[in-house]
């Protein structure tokens, strides 16, 4: 394509839910230069902000009917070929509209222009040449004068000048011409830094010296270990080299502590934190700031996996295994797998941090694909915590906690220590069970467990279809009392206050904490030992370090060992290790205690050991005999209609149109979902499994075509979720 060449057309990714590009009578003086670029069109009867992709020589549709192009964005850099390569395979990995991929991928609101000032909330600033030359020449003591003596020393932030000499001091300063805005220092600040120890120097040596290329690794770490610490001396090696460092970290309120360490170790580097609960004008600063290289750090949640970043070095994903990575609307992304494909297409190094990796990423390092890299010993506390099981067969509980569990609290409080209760409250769907002989409802076709339907009275697999009803007795053993899981246990708190008078309770969870500074106000109290019992869900299990905590309690956690979703078990097993971590991490002993059902559950036994090792592999090998991922692929296909059998109908449609395709592929039954009803509408399912990635692929690239142009109900909705992490 020539510069400049009239009449040529612009093809244009727009954000909006339709699975096409879009064409524009390009404007003179469009040239290749500006693919990439942001654009302003015409859209319907209004206006969008789209990127260039392409000049074809040919439009899609009647020439005669292209609209012009409206103004380019030439004030912002264009977006790097390789970041629409980004978007662009995950919107074909992911069968899902580009333009919707583009919508994901750019912050809300991205409007160009207005972006490229203030730079920095909180800029440096210096003496300059006019400054000193004021303060040399004699005058009177002024605030401003103090300001700029203050400034002989080195640079300060203007927020810490404002508060020592005023605001007004300040903007005098600047008015007088006296002092310029510091350029940033990615330099680290090591005075707080611990000296590393032999696991966590060859971790940092093994990544860094593959710095210049595509090099995955899990850093497999227990709780404490100080894997955050090798985060931060990589992130020092990249920005040394002059390159740009992306931290991934999962959604939940961690953010905020990791932010203020990377802020700490890295005070003058241009930082950018990026997650949803930021303003669309702060997301666009910092998309902006990593856009044209000027920041050094990204940190933020999945949606900063597609921060556009011209020199990027390192990648680093924190809790790999969290399931806050995968997009569970739209565009379906798993941000850790799409992180390891950027880190290839960028050959640059990428480093996935668990305790408790998920079985996708312990399979790659047993593989050898991912390097393993492991810290095993607790960098700070003296060792890990002790696990003991509390068995509730045949002990009485009082709204959920048992007599051991309560001397355990009541011996904390005494000795002016914190305990954590965890209740695991997900709603996991509920399978039948035998407490007496651990029967449980399995499939007979499938090793997945049958759901408990208590309004049908039946127990059906979500995996294959297929339908049992209900026993009276364990068919194993005969007991009569067989127990659905999933019991409230929302009255522990109410009750723990009772049994506890004098005790200060704290709770935590999704419901009691709406914001940041919330939570940020909470977790300053627990630090500052202000409370003798805290009461939470997830929010407290992770990262978290709370140096009075030296008990944790378990409680419900027998729902998910025999939930219907074959990854629940890995999840128990991820969540107990990492809230068990919070206890015990400076120099007072830890302790775990486990209220079960089923002790001799293996998960449990592994999780006594901190087997991590053992308790993965056991899992990986019934993945490989049932062909679940990770050994092997899905992908499913949701449908939600005001009536479940439209969605059924849709889906069984659907699964012909599939079956001339299907040779290496296995399509089950259309089934209602779980939770068939949300929101007025009924869902239902319809899984597809392959041996690989690639036979799942290839079916969905035939497939999916034809589910758009296929006829259904106008109520209908339906999607593909490939890799999904909940069936
Ligand atoms: N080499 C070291 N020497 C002394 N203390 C260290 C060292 N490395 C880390 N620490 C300290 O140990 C504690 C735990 O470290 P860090 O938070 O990095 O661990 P982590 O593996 O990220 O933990 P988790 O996964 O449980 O959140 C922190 O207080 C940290 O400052
Ligand atoms: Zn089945």
């Amino acid at each position: 394509m020539e510069n400049g060449c009239l009449n040529s057309v612009v093809r244009v990714a727009l954000p909006v839910p339709l699975p096409r590009s879009f064409d524009y009578l390009a404007p003179v003086d469009i040239s290749v230069a500006d693919i990439g670029r942001l654009v302003r069109v015409p859209f319907a009867s209004g206006e969008k902000i789209g990127v260039i992709l392409a000049l074809p020589d040919l439009a899609a549709v009647d020439p005669a009917r292209l609209k012009p192009l409206g103004p380019v964005l030439r004030e912002v850099p264009a977006l790097p070929a390789d970041w629409l390569a980004l978007v662009q395979f995950a919107a074909r990995y992911y069968h899902h509209p580009l333009g919707e991929a583009v919508a994901v991928a750019l912050p809300p609101g991205l409007r160009g222009a207005e972006l490229m000032d203030d730079r920095s909330a909180d800029p440096w600033l210096m003496l300059n040449e006019a400054g000193r030359a004021a303060l040399a020449s004699p005058g009177r003591a002024s605030r401003v004068r103090a300001l700029a003596e203050h400034l002989i020393a080195g640079e300060q932030p203007r927020s810490a000048l404002v508060e020592a000499f005023g605001a007004a001091a300040v903007r005098e300063a600047r008015q007088r011409g006296w002092v310029d805005e510091a350029p940033s220092c990615a330099k680290a600040d090591l005075s707080d830094a611990p000296t590393l120890n032999d696991e966590q120097t060859a971790a940092v040596e093994a990544v860094w010296s593959a710095a210049e290329r595509f090099s995955p690794f899990l850093l497999h770490g227990i709780t404490g270990s100080g894997k955050t610490e090798v985060y931060l001396r990589l992130i020092e090696r990249a920005l040394a080299a002059g390159k740009q460092a992306l931290l991934l970290v999962p959604e939940i309120g961690l953010t905020p502590q990791l932010e203020a360490r990377v802020a700490a170790r890295f005070p003058r580097a241009r930082r950018v934190a990026l997650h949803s609960g930021a303003t669309d004008g702060a997301r666009c600063r910092g998309f902006i700031a990593a856009l044209d290289g000027s920041a050094d750090i990204v940190i933020g949640t999945r949606l900063s996996v597609f921060s556009p970043l011209p020199r990027l070095g390192l990648i680093l994903i924190d809790e790999e295994h969290d399931a806050s990575y995968k997009q569970q609307d739209g565009l379906r992304y798993s941000a850790r797998d799409l992180a390891v494909w950027r880190a290839q297409q960028a050959g640059v190094p990428i480093v996935l941090g668990s305790a408790t990796p998920s079985l996708e990423t312990w399979q790659a390092a047993q593989s050898g694909r991912y390097r393993m890299l492991r810290l095993e010993r607790r960098a700070a506390a003296a060792a890990p915590p002790t696990v003991r099981l509390i068995d509730t067969r045949r002990i009485k509980l009082k709204d959920g906690l048992s007599p051991p569990m309560e001397a355990a609290i009541s011996a904390r409080i005494e000795r002016g220590e914190q305990s954590l209760i965890f209740l695991n409250r997900r709603g996991y769907a509920p399978v039948l069970a035998c407490p007496a002989c651990n029967w449980v409802s399995d499939c007979d076709h499938c090793s997945a467990h049958r759901v408990f339907h208590l309004s049908e009275r039946i127990l059906r697999c979500h995996h294959c279809g297929t339908e049992a009803p209900v026993p009276r007795a364990c068919p194993q053993c005969g007991n009569q009392d067989l127990h659905g899981f999933g019991r409230g246990t929302q009255r522990v708190e109410e009750y723990l206050a009772a049994r506890f008078p004098h005790a200060r309770i704290l709770r935590a969870d999704r419901d009691s904490i709406k914001t940041p500074a919330h939570w940020a106000a909470l977790r300053h109290a627990i630090e500052a030992g202000e409370a003798d019992i805290l009461v939470g869900t997830q929010m407290l299990a992770k990262g978290h370090d709370f140096p009075k905590l030296t008990l944790v309690g378990v409680i419900g956690a027998d729902a998910s060992l025999f939930a219907a979703d074959y990854r629940a078990p890995e999840r128990l097993f991820q969540q107990l290790m990492q809230v068990g971590g919070r206890a015990g991490r400076a120099g007072l002993a830890g302790e775990v205690l486990i209220q079960t059902e089923f002790p001799e559950h293996p998960l449990f036994d592994a999780l006594r050991r901190q087997d991590f090792d053992g308790f993965a592999n056991a899992q990986l090998e019934e993945r490989a005999q049932a062909h679940f991922p990770p050994c092997g692929a899905q992908a499913v296909l949701r449908a939600e209609a005001p009536e479940v059998a439209q969605a059924i109908d849709f889906l069984n449609m659907a699964r012909e149109a599939a079956e001339p395709y299907a040779d290496a592929v296995r399509l089950y039954d259309a089934v209602p979902m779980r939770l068939v009803r949300r929101a007025r509408l009924e869902r239902a399912q319809l899984v597809i499994e392959a041996d690989t990635r690639g036979a799942l692929q290839q079916l969905l690239a035939h497939w999916v075509p034809l589910l758009h142009a296929m006829k259904s109900p106008r109520a209908l909705r339906w999607h593909v979720d490939v890799d999904p992490i909940d069936l």
